[in-house]
């Protein structure tokens, strides 16, 4: 790419999806590699040697472009639905490049449950430049109207299901909502719950979608990433413009790493939702208060029906008491008691100490946020011995009563 071009070797439009989505997303396109590698090679190189001095190759620095994130954003754009689609450096990134579209007097409507990173930028938003955020309760479309602004909207950003409340949005009925009243605004969904293999928000009315890669895209919390797809040629040549600029595009070893991770999504998440709903119905079957689209419980169950093609893997449950939740999460042994999630691995955490403490208390109070809420995400792992460990630490926490397996299972262990 010349050093003067906006953008670097665009990602060819290959937005259209040619089979089922696990075949997709298997079917890396490398057919320019001169050996015919299976893998696409990993460029690490910073910068380019051009032919002249006008400097027309294709890529002139890494920062600007590299072929292995090439390869990784066409696939990414495939696999999304996307126009385009661009990798950076975190999910966290991701968001900061999209609210620098946002100008000082401008403002954005976001959830009241939501990441609390993604809270934490917002906030930051407001201090620093005086972007404001409006939080509404997303699960009820209409309470984002009175808060539309032709002028002043910029930014509409849904997370559905919310971490780590796992509450719905309905992403069509919002955006028609939206694009009527604001034709300046943009619908940003993260989508990394659901990753693309579950739901699709730019087939839904989003003009952006976005996703922590380092979560179910990866899948193996071996990398940091983040990755956004737009629908329009124009918002991502904004977008690109700010990742050149800011210098976060993700690393061509990350890039390699996440097109690997990537390949294996549909079985992954496959497998973990199966386990998910097996856990689901396990905590629902002893009287605990679950958050789960895949329950016919959850108030959204239709809506998460009707926009996804399944419920996913990450699910939430409340005790009634914060005791008992610290020795859950402690008391398991297959759970690994971490923040994030989409690993094939297993996960424990406590939200408001964890993933969320960034939320101050009060605001966290507000917004009705369990402090004893344990989030639970599932991994690959057989989901018999998953639910064994979390049963003994339920019964060790006080949470439920001995039963007869365990009072087995505990003789047996103290006679060996
Ligand atoms: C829903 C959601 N969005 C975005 C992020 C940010 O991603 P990252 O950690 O890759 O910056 C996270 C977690 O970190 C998240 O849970
Ligand atoms: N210390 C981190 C916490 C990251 S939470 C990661 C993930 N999104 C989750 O929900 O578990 C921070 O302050 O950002």
């Amino acid at each position: 790419m010349s050093a003067q071009v906006a953008s670097p070797s665009p990602a060819s439009p290959i937005s259209t999806r040619r089979y089922r989505f696990a075949t997709e997303v298997v079917t890396v396109d490398n057919k320019d590699d001169p050996y015919n590698s299976a893998s696409v090679p990993i460029y690490q190189s910073a910068t380019f040697k051009q032919k002249s001095a006008t400097g027309e190759g294709e890529y002139d620095y890494s920062r600007s472009g590299n072929p292995t994130r090439t390869h990784l954003e066409n696939h990414l754009a495939k696999i999304m639905g996307a126009k385009r689609a661009l990798a950076v450096t975190s999910g966290m990134s991701a968001l900061d490049v999209i609210t620098r579209l946002v100008k000082s007097g401008e403002e954005i409507i976001a959830g009241d449950d939501l990441y609390g990173g993604t809270n934490r930028l917002l906030s930051f938003l407001n201090k620093s430049q005086g972007i404001k955020t409006h939080h509404i309760d997303t699960t009820r479309s209409d309470a984002i109207l009175p808060y539309l602004d032709p002028v002043k909207t910029r930014l509409v950003l849904l997370e559905t299901p919310t971490n780590p409340l796992i509450k719905i949005a309905d992403i069509p009925t919002i955006a028609s909502y939206v694009h009527e009243k604001c034709p300046n605004a943009l619908v940003v969904v993260d989508n990394t719950m659901m990753s693309p293999y579950l739901q699709r928000p730019l087939e839904l009315g989003a003009d952006i979608s976005y996703h922590s890669g380092t979560k179910y895209l990866s899948g193996h919390h071996d990398l940091m990433a983040g990755v956004i797809g737009a629908k329009e040629d124009s918002v991502a040549e904004q977008l690109y413009y700010v990742i050149n600029a800011t210098g976060c595009g993700l690393g061509p070893f990350d890039c390699w790493l996440l097109l690997r991770g990537v390949k294996t999504l549909a079985v992954r998440m496959d497998k973990q939702q199966a386990t998910a709903i097996r856990v689901c119905q396990f905590l629902e079957d002893r009287g605990l208060k679950v958050h789960y689209p895949g329950s016919r419980k959850h108030p959204q169950y239709e809506l998460h029906s009707r926009i996804s093609s399944g419920p996913g893997a990450v699910l939430s449950f409340e005790t009634g008491d914060i005791g008992i939740s610290e020795r859950i999460v402690e008391g398991t042994k297959l759970w690994g008691i971490s923040v994030s999630f989409g690993c094939v691995n297993s996960l424990i955490s406590m939200p408001c100490r964890m993933s969320h403490a960034s939320i101050p208390a009060h605001v966290r109070a507000e917004r009705a946020l369990p402090e004893d809420l344990i989030r639970l995400c599932v991994g690959i792992e057989d989901a018999d011995d998953l639910l064994d460990d979390l049963e003994a630490a339920l019964v060790n926490s006080g949470c439920l009563p001995i039963n007869d397996k365990l009072e087995k299972l505990s003789l047996e262990q103290q006679q060996s």
